[in-house]
């Protein structure tokens, strides 16, 4: 088991650099998702882990184990992973045993010895009862389990997972985070899981590297994201909030609510994150006018304008009436790097 080194991965499809020198170490045994908006380069960064593309520059290492650079390609059969798809990938002809145990066919595994591993994989995702089906006659997640526990069969030392929950509806998808999550914890293999979904990456994953455009935009914690971000774009696209211009004094990231009141002031303006939830509706403070109330479930979400014109989200725990006059408090801030 060892930490898996991507430096400087580059792939150029054409003459358009999709992924663009991307350097990451992902600790063995973390839950690692890449995250960002469709066509930012994770199912190709993705693939090229999994050695089903070539890259165009860098190089990607196992521990101390070259995998590809630009002269080396260890194919993906000897690369230890294993991947599950968003469309399942199971063969229509086969039962949902012999799906299971396809790999271990390819590897000579035989007889008792693969029927008893195949058993056990099934028991893990909870479909033992349903080995001798057909994949057609299951449910979307009982298909992307049986995936994964084709996956679990092989016992790859890293998983990579192509948004394997893209397919199922919201329901479901819980549900089914609730598996991956117990599945990471059984086996301890690395996972590597490509989503566009902010909300699934921060449920599931112990470290997000969010990309743009085929560039990395920051990579830490699901928490540090949130509270951190580098800059707006990251801000705006972790969670939800308000990016506000404000004068802020020089080498002060985390901002008290007395210096957020100040910004307003005159001075040099800087960029400032402010999450809904630290926003609260005062006796005093800065002036806003509702322009927006939306219901939901256990809160309102309010659209405010600040006196001075920019606009403010923020948490409330009852409706207010459009066009009001509120005072506000902000109580805490984060700037962010220019661009
Ligand atoms: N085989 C290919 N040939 C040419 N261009 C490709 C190829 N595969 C991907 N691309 C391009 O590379 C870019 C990144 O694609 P990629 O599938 O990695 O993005 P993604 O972030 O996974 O997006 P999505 O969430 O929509 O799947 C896109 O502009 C895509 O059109």
């Amino acid at each position: 088991m060892a930490e898996l080194r991507l430096e400087r991965l580059s792939k150029v499809f054409g003459g358009q650099t999709v992924v663009r020198e991307l350097t990451l170490t992902l600790p063995q045994g973390a839950f690692t998702a890449l995250l960002g908006p469709s066509g930012c380069g994770k199912t190709t960064t993705l693939r090229i882990l999994a050695g089903l593309e070539q890259l165009s520059a860098g190089r990607l290492l196992l521990g101390e184990r070259l995998l590809a650079d630009t002269r080396t390609h260890v194919p993906p059969e000897q690369r230890d992973m294993a991947m599950v798809f968003q469309s399942y990938a199971l063969w229509p002809h086969m039962t949902v045993a012999e799906n299971v145990g396809y790999p271990l066919k390819l590897r000579k595994v035989q007889g008792a010895a693969r029927q008893k591993q195949v058993m056990a994989a099934l028991e893990v995702v909870e479909l033992g009862a349903y080995a001798a089906r057909s994949p057609q006659e299951l449910s979307g997640g009982q298909r992307q389990r049986v995936a994964l526990a084709r996956c679990l069969v092989s016992e790859p030392q890293i998983v990579l997972l192509d948004e394997p929950l893209a397919n199922l509806d919201r329901h479901l998808r819980a549900t089914m985070e609730q598996t991956f999550r117990e599945f990471h914890r059984r086996t301890g293999a690395t996972f590597v899981y490509v989503t566009h979904d902010q909300a699934e990456a921060m449920a599931l994953a112990s470290h997000i590297a969010v990309m743009h455009q085929g560039e990395l935009k920051q990579w830490g914690a699901p928490q540090a994201l949130y509270q951190h971000p580098h800059n707006a774009w990251v801000a705006r696209f972790i969670g939800k909030g308000s990016v506000l211009s404000l004068a802020t004094p020089a080498g002060v990231r985390q901002l008290d609510s007395a210096l957020l009141h100040e910004g307003f002031g005159v001075g040099e303006r800087q960029q400032v994150l402010i999450r809904p939830e630290h926003v609260q509706v005062a006796d005093n403070g800065l002036r806003a006018e509702v322009e927006g109330c939306v219901y939901q479930g256990e809160r309102y979400m309010l659209d405010l304008r600040l006196h001075d014109g920019q606009t403010l989200s923020a948490f409330h725990h009852s409706p207010l009436p459009l066009q009001q006059t509120v005072s506000v408090r902000l109580t805490q801030g984060w700037r962010l790097e220019a661009a």
